[in-house]
């Protein structure tokens, strides 16, 4: 049976209502979380202060930060420095700063070291050590709650495992130990180091320093997270700590006075270990508008009589391997707004599948239309380890570049002589849905080319790109799958 008309479909009251709750609900959702812990200079001291709230809140003791000079000779009682300062230490922490090297940044697949965009000196992990733990003191928790909650639909639940990556320092054009640009990184996303990582966590240690506010931004909303000044006086020193999807543009503004200290982790999901019921109490899909209105328009709307395809943009970007091995979590990796959409659609029952839409970056280069192609969902258990030009030809497949005649599968096997041989067999290359096809909920949130995205990373872009991702959705024809 033919489909509905494009127009008649997208003229449907039932269908512009929905777009309007799309639009109204998928803004609504959090990138980015963070708060402070107090510190408290013994368990014992807390302890004391029976009645005080302090003893149920989490607090921290103060923070040992041990690292390898440069200088060999250096005595290991001068690399130690307590946070906050402590008398015994503090003046290791010229030593410190001194032991720190340039942070560069990444501009596509560069190392840059410009000081104009990017004023920072960096130690790597292997270079230091510190009792800070994220995990003891929940913030690992709270930001698996609010950034990556379980699915319902998910077989297992998943977690967040966060990855030290840096100590990071940046000085006020003030600072004593340093003349030059003061410290701050400007507008960047982080790159991708494998398709599992979705956030980064950023942790400021307490030493007094004022600007160097972090702020994210996504959608048009920033979140500014501002930890300096962070001695006051009735509340005591605290460790203040932000969370974001790191495919949201971010920036540190200008230190002003003193250096701030920060400690920067990697977030990735990771399969939790136990069946935790397998749903996300924090969200119901039954109880959105926006999956009564999806339910109507499936069940009562006219122009769906035949079925046909509803398409939703996701809100964030997703990072996926190409080079060697396409690697695409979706949707155990959804942020926001994007997982409660698949939340919905696949309570409704409906068959649900992600397409990618890399367009720019291999084929505009620099310039162009950025509108998704909506391509094939390839089955890509058997990519094992097949040869790179073959990887560029199934990913044009993939993301629907290929023309639709495309049907050659090429496999090996051994000849008579015993030798390997290619065999070329053609095969029928399976209907897929294109871009005009599709009933669109939402307008494709980046407009940008998908190398401007990736531009300015912290880290030279290398085998994980980010992708603009959309969820497409099959509504089949009235009668058919208890509709
Ligand atoms: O120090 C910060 O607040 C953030 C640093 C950052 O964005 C990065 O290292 O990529
Ligand atoms: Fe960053």
């Amino acid at each position: 049976m033919p489909i509905a008309p494009l127009s008649k479909i997208s003229e449907s009251l039932l269908f512009q209502e929905l777009r309007e709750y799309v639009a109204k609900e998928t803004t609504a959702f959090t990138f980015a979380c963070g708060g402070a812990i107090p510190i408290v200079p013994s368990l014992l001291d807390a302890a004391k202060e029976i009645d005080s709230e302090k003893l149920r809140a989490m607090s921290c003791l103060p923070i040992d930060l041990r690292w390898d000079s440069k200088e060999e000779a250096m005595l290991s009682s001068h690399t130690k420095v307590t946070f906050p300062l402590d008398p015994n230490t503090e003046k290791n922490l010229d030593w410190l700063i001194k032991d720190m090297i340039p942070a560069t940044f990444g501009l596509g697949g560069e190392h840059v070291y410009d000081e104009s965009y990017r004023k920072a000196t960096k130690l790597d992990p292997a270079r230091f050590s510190s009792t800070f733990n994220p995990y003891e003191l929940g913030i690992v928790d709270a930001i698996a709650q609010t950034l990556l909650p379980s699915l319902r639909h998910a077989k297992q639940t998943r977690s967040v495992k966060a990855e030290l990556y840096k100590l990071n320092a940046s000085f006020a054009r003030s600072s004593i130990l340093y003349s030059g640009p003061s410290g701050k990184f400007k507008t960047h996303v982080d790159t991708p180091r494998s398709p599992s990582q979705f956030g980064s966590l950023v942790v400021c240690l307490p030493l007094e320093h004022r600007g160097g506010a972090l702020e994210v931004r996504h959608k048009g909303k920033t979140v500014t997270f501002d930890w300096s000044n962070s001695k006051d006086g009735a509340k005591g020193v605290s460790i203040g700590w932000a969370a974001f999807y790191s495919d949201c543009e971010h920036e540190v503004l200008e230190v002003t006075e003193g250096h701030r200290l920060t400690l920067t982790y990697n977030l990735f999901c990771v399969r939790g270990n136990g069946q935790l019921g397998g749903n996300c109490p924090w969200l119901n899909p039954e109880h959105l508008p926006l999956y009564k209105s999806i339910l109507s328009l499936v069940k009562d709307d006219d122009s769906w009589r035949n079925g046909g395809y509803l398409g939703y943009n996701c809100s964030h970007i997703y990072p996926h391997t190409s080079k060697t091995k396409l690697n695409f979590l979706a949707p155990d990796n959804l942020k926001g707004a994007d997982m409660m959409m698949y939340e919905i659609f696949r309570s409704l029952g409906l068959k649900v599948s992600f397409r990618p839409s890399v367009t720019e970056l291999h084929y505009c280069n620099g310039g162009g239309d950025a509108r998704p192609v909506v391509g094939l969902k390839l089955d890509w258990a058997d990519w094992g380890s097949i040869p790179d030009d073959w990887i560029q030809e199934e990913y044009d497949k993939w993301t629907g570049k290929a023309p639709k005649e495309y049907t050659r599968c090429r496999h090996w096997y051994w000849n008579s002589d015993r030798q390997p041989e290619l065999e070329e067999e053609p095969i029928p290359v399976p209907e897929y849905v294109r871009f005009e096809d599709v009933h669109w909920l939402n307008d494709l949130g980046h407009k940008e080319p998908q190398i401007s995205w990736v531009a300015h990373g912290n880290e030279p872009t290398g085998m994980t790109t980010y992708s603009c991702c959309a969820i497409i959705v099959e509504i089949p024809p009235r009668g058919e799958n208890g509709r």
